[in-house]
């Protein structure tokens, strides 16, 4: 069952915040999701949008401005938050790429994180099936996201062929078995054996031979994580060596913030409608 938090007009479309008891995480779980006008009457598509490191499901949806795009292409907009949340989680007290807001959107296996940190069942399974009993949406989904939710999406697409009808990425750190982000998180959710962090980095899954349909990367070059964290040309090297269709943009001047991602949220929408509608 899903409560609802808030209700605004945007663009003759719904902007919504639900809270849900998610039996996956363990815990209580808010979303946002938009309704583009009309969406009673015509069952529109779906957007997941996963968000990056401290981020809750309010950044993206209270700073991208991506409800005039949403609106004029005819697409549901679905942004999760990114942990766990809750009194009872796991967390690391005063550290902010760790623990809560920083679910890395894998499935912990380690002790005590197992407990609640399953963000990609959460993504790739029970959020899709309460957004389809809860919203009158088509079958039809895509999914975008930044940084760690870059990461999110592409890994989500690559894991789940034909679940998405395009995936696109703004800042994703595409390689984090060789970030320090990465292995930072994976060492905590994953534990020490890094053979087993393969399934869980974009560059290594599609190393392996995993494919994805439509897909578009967005870069700042002004990012200060670009060389350290994020390494995008690590994603168009492995994407050339097995033929995978990279559409990838860099961008002069931008940086890692809501600046830049609100400047191109519009075209990637653009973008995913061709594919959704
Ligand atoms: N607090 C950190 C910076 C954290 C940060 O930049 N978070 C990004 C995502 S980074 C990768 O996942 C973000 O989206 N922040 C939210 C926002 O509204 O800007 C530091 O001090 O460096």
């Amino acid at each position: 069952m899903i409560e609802k938090k808030s209700e605004n007009l945007i663009f003759n479309g719904q902007q919504f915040f639900y809270s849900h008891h998610s039996d996956t995480l363990n815990c209580d779980m808010e979303f946002s999701v938009y309704l583009p006008p009309q969406s009673k009457n015509k069952k529109y598509p779906v957007l997941y949008w996963l968000s990056g490191l401290t981020c809750t499901a309010e950044n993206f949806t209270t700073k991208s401005g991506f409800q005039r795009y949403a609106a004029d292409h005819g697409v549901i907009v679905v942004a999760p938050d990114t942990s766990p949340r809750g009194a009872q989680v796991k967390d690391i007290k005063d550290e902010w790429d760790i623990g809560c807001g920083a679910g890395f959107y894998v499935n912990a296996t380690t002790n005590e994180w197992d407990q609640h940190f399953k963000m990609y069942d959460y993504i790739t399974k029970e959020l899709p099936t309460l957004i389809k009993d809860n919203f009158n949406c088509s079958d039809k989904a895509s999914i975008s996201g930044h940084s760690m939710g870059g990461h999110g999406a592409l890994i989500c697409s690559l894991k789940n062929p034909g679940m998405y009808q395009s995936t696109s990425a703004f800042s994703p750190i595409v390689n984090p078995v060789n970030c320090p982000w990465g292995q930072k998180a994976f060492s905590t959710y994953l534990g020490e054996d890094i053979e087993l962090w393969s399934a869980w980095d974009s560059v290594e899954l599609i190393k392996q031979g995993h494919q994805v349909n439509h897909l578009f990367v967005d870069q700042g070059l002004a990012d200060n994580f670009l060389d350290n964290q994020l390494k995008t040309d690590a994603l168009k090297q492995a994407c050339e060596s097995k033929k995978i269709n990279l559409e990838l943009k860099y961008r002069q001047g931008y940086d890692h913030s809501y600046y830049y991602i609100s400047s191109f949220i519009g075209e990637h929408i653009k973008w995913h409608a061709q594919f959704l509608n």
